[in-house]
């Protein structure tokens, strides 16, 4: 395997780089930007490619927004996007949900762990929920929990699916009662599985951190819908359809974004160095995951 190409500063490196690929699929946390700090020259970047006719689309693993609230975290950002553009991995499950895995009714309903951007895309998807948002799990656990809990008194009888996301409320009442749905046959689901979420320029417990113990505790893991899953490229492929030898993926870390990229066989793979991989990680000899070329930051494709 050849050694990824080091492009930061290398004009004549980009413009060749940039001419093999007609899409970008691009990962935003550690990417784009850092909670809501955009990194420098990514509106540039992104205007450039625009003006280039290059179709982009955003793939984010981070199921705490939609894809409505990341249009507006654009807007915020004065990037132009349309919804349309955005693909995450709360709209990645959902989608799933609804249209592949299509449980019979009643039993249905998922118990979700995680933010308001998963209750958006399911709610989009006609997908009935509980848990989620909900205050009344915002709670400790009370002895009598234990009892309801497992006489199932305490629980939905239509609930056929745990969906764990990236949970900024994790409590053990919510994981009890979705480690009882699970042992009652409920199918185990995840909108990805990171371990860390960059942010605030730092490391924080990703999503598949926030579900590690109810993983434990039931003994198996999930079915993930986020990146590296070609379940999500094959969706990301089945709306865009493009030619994935003419797609290029983005990304900041190697065992989500570039493996997706490798793994979904893309013409290209393209790692920048703002988020959670660094480039020790994929020059040693022997590296499991290696892009097809790399940068310090985004906004270099612009110099
Ligand atoms: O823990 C998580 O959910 C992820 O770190 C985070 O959301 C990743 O988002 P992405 O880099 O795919 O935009």
């Amino acid at each position: 395997m050849s050694p990824p190409k080091y492009l930061t500063g290398d004009k004549a490196g980009i413009e060749e780089f940039l001419s093999r690929f007609d899409v970008f699929l691009f990962d935003c946390d550690g990417v784009l930007w850092s909670g809501d700090h955009l990194y420098p020259k990514v509106a540039e970047t992104i205007g450039m490619l625009r003006s280039k006719g290059k179709q982009l689309v955003f793939v984010t693993n981070n199921s705490t927004k939609s894809r409505a609230d990341y249009k507006k975290k654009f807007d915020k950002m004065g990037i132009e996007t349309n919804e349309e553009e955005v693909f995450g991995s709360s709209y990645s499950a959902a989608v799933y949900i609804a249209r592949i895995l299509k449980l019979p009714a009643p039993k249905n309903k998922v118990f979700v762990l995680g933010e308001s951007g998963i209750e958006q895309e399911l709610n989009a998807e006609g997908v009935r929920y509980i848990c989620g948002t909900d205050p009344a799990f915002r709670r400790d656990i009370e002895p009598e929990d234990f009892t309801n809990i497992a006489n199932g008194s305490a629980l939905d009888p239509e609930v056929g699916i745990v969906l764990s996301g990236l949970d900024f409320h994790l409590n053990y009442l919510k994981m009890a009662t979705a480690f009882q749905y699970l042992q009652r046959g409920a199918v185990f689901l995840a909108t990805n599985t990171d371990s860390t979420l960059p942010t605030a320029h730092s490391l924080f417990p990703g999503a598949g951190s926030a579900g590690a113990g109810l993983v434990k505790a039931i003994g198996r893991e999930p079915l993930a819908l986020g990146k590296p899953s070609q379940a999500m490229m094959d969706a990301i492929e089945g709306k865009f359809h493009f030619d994935r030898s003419r797609t290029c993926m983005v990304g900041d870390r190697l065992n989500t974004d570039i493996q997706f990229g490798i793994e979904g066989k893309l013409g290209g793979t393209l790692a920048v160095l703002t988020g959670v991989s660094k480039k020790e990680e994929f020059l040693a000899e022997g590296a499991p995951t290696v892009p097809m070329a790399y940068m310090d930051t985004l906004g270099d494709l612009v110099g």
